[in-house]
């Protein structure tokens, strides 16, 4: 079981690792044995660049010919109607499914290529699906705890007062401290949100992936939220920044792109004041939409 080194995220210098050591722009890596060499991503500053990617399940393409680049210091929204591939590409960038075709590379891996368990550890993942396998009865600060042996459900691995003391902390930046030592099960949506949250950046990431977060919050629940990822994306320090929702109210202030999904196709992608327009939305939604802006944040409504 791989553990992972919280902390050893080396401040916001850039993906230096030896695998680009002596490379420049567009050099080869050599393929495995048989297979074609793999191009070396352009940039050591991106943390996912896909390129012509396109990712098939039963005959269709739940994204299509898709290029994207997300660099290190980039706060991302990825919006789009429901089944548009915002949970697959989410999946891509975690390093949980490969391409069907085209070259992804994440946090300077290529897909398909390395071993993504390691590359796993350097990501951190708040998905649905993970947060169903939460046990109910698990204490709050042992799920988060736990991200650090990529396990739910605390058994017999090993923890010292570091880890504990920085699930505390995290607890406490998203404001459920309190709540460290209750039962998971007894949480409410809001409160599960944010240990979930929590789990995610305890491994120090250099990529947070956050597949709808303020799904299911009420107003307050979703506001508090929105606030703290704003806090979040005004961190230096933070790690690069995608998150998924259906909404454009729930684009944290701080947010500097946008990618618009629809049926795995991108719509519009670049700095968010550029694309979150009616037109765009109109397109990505497939509605005539209103989209007003407020200072940092956004509405939208039918036109
Ligand atoms: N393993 C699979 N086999 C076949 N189709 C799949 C598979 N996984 C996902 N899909 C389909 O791919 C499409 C995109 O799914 P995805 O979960 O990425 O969409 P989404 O944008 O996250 O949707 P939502 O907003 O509803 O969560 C959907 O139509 C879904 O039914």
């Amino acid at each position: 079981m791989l553990r992972h080194r919280y902390g050893a995220r080396a401040g916001r210098g850039g993906l230096t690792g030896a695998w680009l050591d002596g490379l420049v722009t567009g050099d080869l890596i050599p393929g495995p044995s048989g297979a074609a060499p793999a191009l070396a991503p352009v940039d050591a500053d991106l943390v996912v660049s896909l390129d012509g990617v396109t990712v098939r399940r039963a005959g269709a393409a739940l994204l299509h010919h898709l290029d994207w680049q997300v660099e290190l210091d980039e706060r991302w929204v990825v919006l789009g109607p429901n089944g548009a591939g915002k949970t697959t590409l989410l999946n891509l960038a975690g390093g949980r499914l490969h391409p069907t075709a085209g070259v992804a590379h994440v946090l300077g891996e290529q897909l398909g290529r390395t071993d993504v368990t390691e590359l796993r550890t350097r990501i951190g993942l708040s998905t649905a699906a993970l947060a169903e396998r939460i046990p109910g009865d698990e204490r709050v600060v042992d799920v988060v705890v736990t991200a650090s042996w990529s396990v739910v459900g605390r058994w017999r691995e090993e923890y010292d007062s570091g880890d504990e003391a920085r699930a505390q902390a995290l607890l406490g930046q998203f404001g459920v401290a309190g709540l460290a030592n209750r039962r998971y099960g007894t949480l409410s949506e809001g409160e599960r949100k944010r240990v979930q949250i929590a789990r995610a950046l305890m491994t120090d990431p250099e990529l947070l992936l956050l597949d709808e977060p303020a799904a299911g919050l009420d107003l307050g629940g979703r506001e508090d939220l929105v606030a703290r990822l704003a806090e979040l994306a005004s961190d230096p320090d933070a790690p690069a920044l995608v998150l998924v929702t259906h909404h454009v109210e729930e684009v944290p202030p701080g947010f500097t792109h946008a990618l618009l999904l629809r049926d795995g196709d991108a719509v519009a992608q670049g700095l968010l004041t550029d694309v979150l327009t009616g037109d765009n939305l109109s397109k990505t939604f497939g509605l005539p939409l209103l989209v007003e802006r407020h200072g940092d944040r956004y509405t939208a409504r039918a036109d």
